[in-house]
This record gives C-alpha cells, sequence and structure tokens, in this order.
C-alpha cells in the first residue's frame, strides 16, 4: 500500500554511490541522523548496493523500494522510536560490516538478516515500554505478554507481515532453505533487541570476546555476536557526538516522561526515570551508559579493535553528562528537576 508511482520513480533510477550522502558516510564518526528523512531511503538503496546485497540476493529494485517505503510506512511518529531511529541504528549496522570486516565470523545470509532486522526492529513502537503494555493491558500485551519481550515480538509480527505482502517480500529469490533460515535469524535477532534479553546474555558476550576463541562454526557463538552487534546498533547513537547524545536524550525522555504522565493518569507510580518530577537526567544517563551502553562497546572493541572509535566517544560522551551534572549541582536547585529544553 504505497505510491506505485513513487516507487515506479525510485525503482528505475540509477542507486546513487554511498559518497553521494557525505565524503565520511561510511565512518564511525559519521552521524547518521545529519541526512534528510526525505533521502534516508535513497540512501537505505545504496547501503544495500554497497554492501553487495541487491545481486547477491537477486533483490529486485522495485521490490526493494517497496519494501523501504513499506517499512517507513509502519513507524509511527513517537519522539524517539521513530523512521529515523530505525534509520540511524541500521546505518550503524552498515558502518559494521564495512568496518569490521564481519564476513570471517559470520555468514553473508546472517549480515543479511541482521542488516534487514536493523530495518524492522522497532516497527510501530507506540513510544511506550513492555511493562507499560502488560500494566495498560494493551491489545499487544494481551497477544503476547505470557512469552514476555510483547513489543519485540510485534516488532516482528509486522516485519512478518510485510515480508508476506505481494510486491515487498525483500528475499522472494531466496532458495526455500535460505528463505527459512532469514526469517529464523530476524526473529532471534529481533527478539534480541529487548534490553532484559540483552542483560541476560551480555556476560556470555563478554566472556566470547575475552576468551579470543570465537569458532565461526559454532552456532552458539554466532547467536551471541549477532545479539552483541544487534545491541551495539540500536545503541549506536551514544557513539557519536556530543551534540547527537544531548539530542537523543531529550527525545528518549520525552518519550519517558510521556509514558509517566499516562502513568499517572492511571494512578499507578512510575519510575523515577519517567518521572519528569522526580528525574535527573544527567544521574540517568551516566548510570545507562555505565551499566549498559559503554559495557557493549567495550565488548564489540574486545571483538574488534577496529572498533575502538565507537568505545572512545561513549567514554566522551559520559564526560559531558558529568559536567552538565556538576553545573545542575552548582546553579540550578538540585531537587529540580532538570527540563529537557536545558540539555
Ligand atoms: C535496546 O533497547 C532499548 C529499548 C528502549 C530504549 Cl529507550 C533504549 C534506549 N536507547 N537509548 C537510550 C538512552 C539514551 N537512555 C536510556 C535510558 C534507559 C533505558 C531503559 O530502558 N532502562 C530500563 C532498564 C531496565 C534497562 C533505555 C535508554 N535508551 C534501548
Ligand atoms: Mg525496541
Ligand atoms: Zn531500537
Amino acid at each position: 500500500q504505497v505510491p506505485t508511482e513513487e516507487v515506479h520513480t525510485m525503482a528505475s533510477i540509477t542507486i546513487p554511490s554511498v559518497e553521494t550522502f557525505g565524503p565520511n558516510f561510511d565512518s564511525f564518526d559519521f552521524a547518521p541522523r545529519t541526512i534528510s528523512e526525505s533521502q534516508t531511503v535513497m540512501s537505505c538503496l545504496s547501503m544495500f548496493e554497497d554492501l553487495g546485497f541487491i545481486s547477491r540476493w537477486r533483490i529486485k529494485s522495485e521490490t526493494l523500494v517497496r519494501f523501504l517505503l513499506m517499512v517507513k510506512k509502519g513507524y509511527r511518529n513517537p519522539p524517539y522510536h521513530n523512521w529515523m531511529h530505525a534509520y540511524a541504528v541500521t546505518h550503524f549496522c552498515y558502518l559494521l560490516i564495512k568496518n569490521l570486516h564481519l564476513h570471517n565470523y559470520l555468514e553473508d545470509i546472517e549480515l543479511l538478516a541482521l542488516f534487514v532486522s536493523c530495518l524492522c526492529h522497532d516497527i510501530d513502537h507506540r513510544g511506550t515500554t513492555n511493562s507499560f503494555q502488560v500494566q495498560s493491558q494493551s491489545v499487544l500485551a494481551a497477544l503476547y505478554s505470557s512469552e514476555g519481550s510483547v513489543m519485540e515480538r510485534h516488532h516482528l509480527a509486522q516485519s512478518m507481515c510485510i515480508l508476506n505482502t505481494e510486491g515487498s517480500n525483500l528475499f522472494e529469490n531466496l532458495s526455500s532453505k535460505e528463505y527459512q533460515t532469514v526469517l529464523d535469524l530476524m526473529r532471534e535477532i529481533i527478539l534480541a533487541t529487548d534490553l532484559a534479553h540483552h542483560l541476560r546474555t551480555v556476560k556470555e558476550q563478554e566472556e566470547l570476546a575475552q576468551s579470543g576463541a570465537y569458532d565461526k562454526s559454532n552456532a552458539r557463538d554466532k547467536q551471541v555476536l549477532l545479539c552483541l552487534l544487534m545491541t551495539a546498533c540500536d545503541l549506536s547513537d551514544q557513539t557519536k557526538n556530543w551534540n547527537n547524545t544531548k539530542y537523543i536524550a531529550a527525545l528518549v525522555y520525552q518519550e519517558f516522561f510521556s509514558q509517566g504522565d499516562l502513568e499517572k493518569a492511571l494512578g499507578k507510580n512510575p519510575l523515577e526515570m519517567m518521572d519528569r518530577e522526580r528525574a535527573c537526567i544527567p544521574e540517568l544517563q551516566i548510570s545507562f551508559l555505565d551499566n549498559i551502553a559503554a559495557p557493549v562497546y567495550k565488548i564489540l572493541a574486545t571483538f574488534f579493535p577496529e572498533a575502538e572509535t565507537p568505545m572512545r566517544n561513549v567514554e566522551e560522551n559520559r564526560k559531558h553528562w558529568v559536567h552538565i551534572g556538576q553545573l545542575l549541582k552548582r546553579h540550578g536547585n538540585p531537587a529540580q528537576a532538570m527540563s529537557v529544553e536545558q540539555i
């Protein structure tokens, strides 16, 4: 259900080279959110082409364009979990494949599944958490709460719907065995984007990285690596410049505080990080970096020395939050929650 003329126009053009979108488009320091939203679908075409996916998997350009437009349309517009988040996450996956020579660690079909999962991983997100689905007894909770990872199961279901729609099935020219494999991989990868799942597997990721005994023929090793790479893509806004990090925090807390407002209206007590009256953003972000984001990029850099830049940038961003926190203590009333505009 995307306009046919738009599909034909975009499918008929020659796909621009990635350099069109910036000289260092393939460097870890490139911030994908500097690409305007109107250019994102075209630049996804360029990434598919540049990664060799179009010829390797015999993807028809009309099908690819329709798939990308359907995925983009599948995202709603909450402050953070919108199409631009999916685009930024997908761009980081492109950087990983280009800069870390992942072909020595993973099969081609696993890289395809990872890249497509990045595009789809948060589709139809409502800007609220899994626990909010259960608390508010949403339709999605009714469908999926018995298995957990409520939102992630919904993102997966929406992705499968698009792939099952005539004309937007990216994998139409894969063999039936390849087709089954890529869908199984997308299921694992998208379900792994639940932070609760990540927190259960991060220890294993660390041990595998430190052991130096990664074995490409070991299915579990490849699964653990894929989960690490997916989370590294999902949190990659933390690996860019301070301006980007500051902007992302404003978006994330707009989303969190809106959920907190809803929870108060429902007579529930929100978590401190969702309560605009209580949250101290610098403090919360320092603990998010320390407990969740920084370890991911440390482990990534342990696996891949070429991934040092993202790790260093996260450390840099933490220093900025410490500085902001000090300013707030010295000049602001510590009890007064910093408004997101003040960041
Ligand atoms: C990978 O999956 C997700 C899902 C949802 C979100 Cl919002 C994020 C995410 N992406 N950027 C951020 C930033 C800048 N700060 C965050 C602060 C807290 C949390 C959070 O969920 N804390 C709960 C605790 C039980 C882990 C998530 C944050 N986050 C990632
Ligand atoms: Mg998600
Ligand atoms: Zn995400």
